[in-house]
């Protein structure tokens, strides 16, 4: 059986204080009835993504889109078809938002979807609307931790960095840790989340958010090593790597190096054109890595990305 190929355009609408996403209740009567859904559908041939978007909304739900950008990308095999769900994460509309068709509608925090039955397709946009557009990675030259913690602040308070891996492979593990725990005690003052960079096992020294594995601790994994409470994150540079990503069950990934930097000169960049093919691959948000800065978020975004991961552009002292 030739499988049907169907393009889906759903939005994961936001409010506007961030914290919920407006999800759907599908009719019994129909495909995954019952589940609960991002409102869209299926877009009419001639349709971009955001214009069927548009359609559906305003059908659905009695909405106009004022202001959405892409969110995520999902190829699904569903036993009868392929699908490809084109999610948008709606920041702004207009028009109070009710279930034209009959359904259910609901705004839910965004840590409590996982509480709701979704199709199968859904998982990443679940870990997509929970991630923000940029993930700082702390400097490892960093010797002095009065410098470390006047650096981490300032991105907290001036960047609005809400999601942080602390990478310092030159400390020792005594050093780490205690570097460890006050960064996470900087993370949860300003409202962000802390990776650390190291074996899992780590995280029953430090109570962190998840952890990221690097390339090599990833391929050598054969399952997910932390409990679903965790995120687990991985720093991935091929496709290899990101099929492992996605079989142990990572929330997301870095993929790298998109262009060529000073830690790796050594190493030729991919570029855009590979990296967007990529992440059209992957199974889950990717951040683009590799001499990216704030201004490149949007054109991250625009190829499928989460968004972007940077050392340099976060790292500055407060005075510089
Ligand atoms: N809208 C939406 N569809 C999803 C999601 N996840 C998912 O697997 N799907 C699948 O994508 C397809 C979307 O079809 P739909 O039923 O919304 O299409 P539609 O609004 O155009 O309805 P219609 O065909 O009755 O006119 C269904 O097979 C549905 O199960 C989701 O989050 N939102
Ligand atoms: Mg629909």
């Amino acid at each position: 059986m030739v499988k049907r190929r169907v393009h889906v355009a759903a939005a994961a609408i936001i409010s506007s204080d961030g914290d919920k996403a407006l999800i759907a209740r599908r009719p019994s009567n129909v495909d995954h009835g019952g589940l609960w859904e991002f409102p869209g559908g299926k877009l009419a041939p001639y349709e971009t993504g955001l214009e069927g978007l548009k359609r559906e909304l305003h059908e659905e739900l009695g909405v106009e889109i004022k202001r959405a950008q892409p969110l995520i990308r999902i190829h699904h095999e569903y036993s009868d078809k392929h699908i490809l769900l084109d999610v948008w994460q709606v920041h702004e509309f207009s028009g109070e938002p009710f279930g034209r068709e009959g359904q259910a509608v609901r705004w839910v925090p965004l840590d409590e979807l996982v509480n709701y039955p979704f199709p199968a397709a859904n998982l990443p946009i679940l870990q997509a609307v929970m991630l923000p557009t940029e993930y700082l990675i702390t400097a490892d030259e960093e010797e002095d931790e009065d410098r470390f913690d006047a650096c981490l602040t300032r991105a907290l308070v001036e960047d609005e960095v809400r999601l942080v891996q602390l990478r310092a492979k030159s400390l020792d593990e005594a050093a780490y840790l205690a570097r460890a725990e006050r960064a996470l005690a900087l993370c949860r003052e300003h409202g962000a989340r802390l990776l650390l960079n190291g074996d899992p096992s780590v995280l029953e020294q430090v109570d962190a958010d998840g952890i990221h594995l690097t390339s090599e601790r990833l391929m050598a994994l054969d399952r997910r090593p932390i409990s679903e409470t965790k995120w687990m994150a991985a720093s991935t540079h091929d496709r290899k790597q990101l099929a492992q990503a996605s079989r142990i069950g990572c929330d997301f990934v870095t993929l790298s190096p998109l262009r060529t930097t000073p830690s790796h000169p050594e190493v030729a960049p991919m570029g855009w054109h590979d990296f967007q093919q990529l992440v059209e691959l992957a199974a889950m948000p990717v951040f683009a890595l590799g001499g990216m800065t704030r201004h490149d978020a949007n054109h991250a975004r625009a190829v499928g990305a989460q968004g972007i991961a940077s050392i340099r552009d976060f790292w500055k002292a407060p005075d510089a």
